[in-house]
């Protein structure tokens, strides 16, 4: 396994938005609330079509029993990069989250319609292994869930269930995981004691070592930064940052300043509907939808 994540010199810091540009229009002002220019992002354009895909969903439809909660959503997610969902409360945001892994499968009731292919493979296959599925494709959620064990043996969790106890191995993957969760530094000397003992920051970086430790391919988050104080959530959207030279990254927010922030592309959802994808900063700044602009703008959330 390789060495920690180095930390890229353009890390993406995390300022307030500036008011606009000056000598953009004031129309313009009133209508974009974010403005991109001040969140460090490259300039380089991101064409969706330059793209290796890792999920590509197709005509999803979810029915919650009678209620349907998705409606025919296709959309293809890149390889290594980061997609956001964004979209008002009970757009549908986590249960197409959710879908990506299988999830849903856990609520009595639920019932897919459509294809979502990792990699090539339908992922409702009959042949698909949910627990397989599970491990290459890895959930992270809003409140930090450590199990109630050592710092060490969270991160070690997901390979003893996989049979593999040998001392060294575990230990070059506990400390491999937590240099990549961006952690190893804060924990090294207290790698025995109760990962209850951490704080919610380090407990949430704690989760996200436990899941790329089991070298999943794709990292869900869902909402991972809301439950956590500003440095805290500074320092999940620096691992993201990281995290994405490695893994295809899906994330779910509410916050549109992190949204425009740590992802690529985006998806906005409404009504289970998805109104517009594409790069994150043609979503936010040159939106092709009404009801896109209006989210962005906040008129509505
Ligand atoms: N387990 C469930 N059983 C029945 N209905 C559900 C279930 N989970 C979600 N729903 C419904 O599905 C719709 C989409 O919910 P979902 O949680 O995916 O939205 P969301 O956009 O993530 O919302 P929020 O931002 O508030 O978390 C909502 O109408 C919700 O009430």
């Amino acid at each position: 396994m390789s060495e920690t994540l180095a930390v890229a010199p353009e890390t993406r810091t995390a300022p307030e938005a500036k008011p606009v540009t000056p000598g953009v229009e004031e129309s313009q002002a009133r209508t974009h609330s974010i403005d991109m220019d001040s969140l460090g992002r490259g300039i380089r354009k991101l064409r969706l079509e330059d793209e290796e895909t890792c999920l590509d969903i197709r005509n999803l439809n979810l029915f919650y029993g009678e209620k349907q909660a998705l409606y025919n959503i296709s959309l293809t997610i890149p390889k290594k990069r980061v997609t956001a969902f964004i979209g008002p409360s009970g757009c549908g945001k986590s249960t197409l989250l959710r879908s990506l892994n299988r999830m849903n499968d856990l609520v009595d009731g639920c019932r897919v319609d459509g294809n979502i292919m990792l990699e090539g493979q339908n992922i409702y296959d009959k042949r698909i292994e949910v627990s397989d599925l599970r491990r290459r494709v890895g959930m992270v959620f809003q409140k930090p869930n450590p199990f109630p064990k050592s710092i060490y043996e969270n991160v070690a969790y997901g390979l003893r269930i996989q049979g593999i106890n040998k001392k060294r191995t575990l230990d070059e993957v506990v400390e491999w995981s937590l240099k990549g969760a961006a952690l190893w530094d804060e924990v090294k000397d207290r790698l025995h004691e109760s990962a209850l003992g951490m704080s919610g920051g380090q407990q949430q970086r704690l989760v996200i070592a436990r899941t790329i430790a089991v070298e999943p391919e794709v990292l869900l988050l869902d909402e991972p930064a809301s439950a956590l104080d500003p440095i805290s959530t500074l320092k999940i959207e620096e691992l993201i940052n990281e995290l994405k030279s490695r893994y295809t990254i899906v994330i779910v927010t509410h916050n549109m300043q992190q949204a425009a922030r740590v992802s690529d592309y985006t998806s906005f959802l409404y009504m289970g509907q998805q109104i517009e994808f594409g790069d994150t900063d043609t979503v936010f700044t040159n939106p092709t939808q009404k009801k896109t602009e209006d989210y962005i703008t906040g008129r509505y959330g």
